[in-house]
C-alpha cells in the first residue's frame, strides 16, 4: 500500500545513482522540481554528461560507496547491478527516502508517469504491476487535459485568491469558486472580466 503524495523538493538535495537511460528520466523530473541532483555513476549518458557541464547536476565520477548519499533527502538507485541497487537501500538512514529502480517491494516509493500542466499535475501509479499502461494513460489524460490547462490554473490561483479576500459570505464563497471552474470559464477568453462582473455583483449584495 502506497500513500500518495507531491514532494517540495526545491533546493533540497537528491542523489541518483548510476549515469544510464532509467538514472537520466529521473534526474529530468527531479531537476524539473527545482532539487539539488548529485549523479553517482562512472559514466553519464550524453545528456547527463551535458547536464554535468552546464553544472545543473553535480556529478561523481565513481562507483557508488554509502558516504555518496548522506546528504540527499531523497534517493534513487538506478544502476544495472541489483546489489549495488540494494546496498543503497541498506545505505540509506531511516529519514532518507529511496526508490529502486529494479525492486518495486524494497522501494520507499515509486515514481508515478505524470501530466505536468503547470500547477495541474496528474500522476498515474499502477503500483509496478505494468508502468506500460501507466504510460498509455497518462498519454491519455494528456489529450483530455491540454497544455490550455496551464493558463486556466494560473487564472483559478489568482481568482481563489481574490475571492477568498473579497467575499465575506461562506455559501457566496463557495458558489463563486465553485462557477470558476464551469465550463464557460475554462473556454472564456474574457474570463478575468467575467470574474470582475461576477466579484461586483456580490459586493453590491453584501
Ligand atoms: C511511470 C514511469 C516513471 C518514470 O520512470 O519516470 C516508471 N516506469 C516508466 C516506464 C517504463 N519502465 C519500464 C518500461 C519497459 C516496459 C516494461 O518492462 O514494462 C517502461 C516503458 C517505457 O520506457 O516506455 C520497465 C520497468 N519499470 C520498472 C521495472 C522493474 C520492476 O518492475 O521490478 C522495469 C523492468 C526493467 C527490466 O527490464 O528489467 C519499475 C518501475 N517503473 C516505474 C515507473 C515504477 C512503477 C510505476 C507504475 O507501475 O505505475 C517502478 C516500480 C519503480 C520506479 O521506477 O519508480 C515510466 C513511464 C514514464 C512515462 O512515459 O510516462
Ligand atoms: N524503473 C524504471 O522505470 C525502469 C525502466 C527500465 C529499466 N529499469 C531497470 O533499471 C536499471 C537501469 O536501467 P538502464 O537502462 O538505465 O541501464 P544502463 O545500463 O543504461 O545504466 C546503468 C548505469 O548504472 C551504472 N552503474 C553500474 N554499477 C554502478 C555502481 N556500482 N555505482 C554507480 N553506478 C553504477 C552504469 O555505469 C550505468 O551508467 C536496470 O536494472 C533495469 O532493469 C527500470
Amino acid at each position: 500500500m502506497t500513500y500518495p503524495v507531491f514532494l517540495e523538493l526545491k533546493g533540497r538535495q537528491a542523489a541518483v545513482v548510476g549515469g544510464g537511460k532509467v538514472a537520466q528520466r529521473k534526474v529530468e523530473g527531479l531537476l524539473e522540481a527545482g532539487a539539488q541532483v548529485i549523479v553517482i555513476s562512472p559514466d553519464l549518458t550524453e545528456r547527463l554528461q551535458d547536464f554535468a557541464a552546464e553544472n545543473k547536476v553535480g556529478w561523481k565520477n565513481k562507483f557508488f560507496s554509502p558516504d555518496d548519499i548522506k546528504d540527499a533527502f531523497i534517493i534513487i538507485a538506478a544502476t544495472d547491478d541489483k546489489e549495488v541497487n540494494l546496498l543503497v537501500k541498506r545505505s540509506a538512514g531511516k529519514h532518507q527516502i529511496v526508490n529502486l529502480a529494479d525492486n518495486q517491494e524494497e522501494s520507499d516509493f515509486q515514481v508515478p508517469s505524470v501530466v505536468n500542466r503547470g500547477k495541474l499535475k496528474l500522476a498515474v501509479s499502477t503500483s509496478g504491476a505494468s508502468p506500460i499502461l501507466a504510460r498509455k494513460i497518462r498519454e491519455q489524460l494528456e489529450k483530455l487535459y491540454g497544455g490550455e490547462y496551464e493558463g486556466y490554473l494560473e487564472f483559478l490561483h489568482e481568482s481563489r485568491k481574490k475571492i477568498l479576500d473579497q467575499v465575506k459570505d461562506p455559501a457566496v464563497k463557495r458558489q463563486l469558486l465553485t462557477a470558476i471552474t464551469d465550463k464557460e470559464f475554462y473556454g472564456d477568453c474574457d474570463r478575468e472580466a467575467r470574474l470582475q462582473e461576477l466579484l461586483r455583483t456580490v459586493r453590491e449584495q453584501e
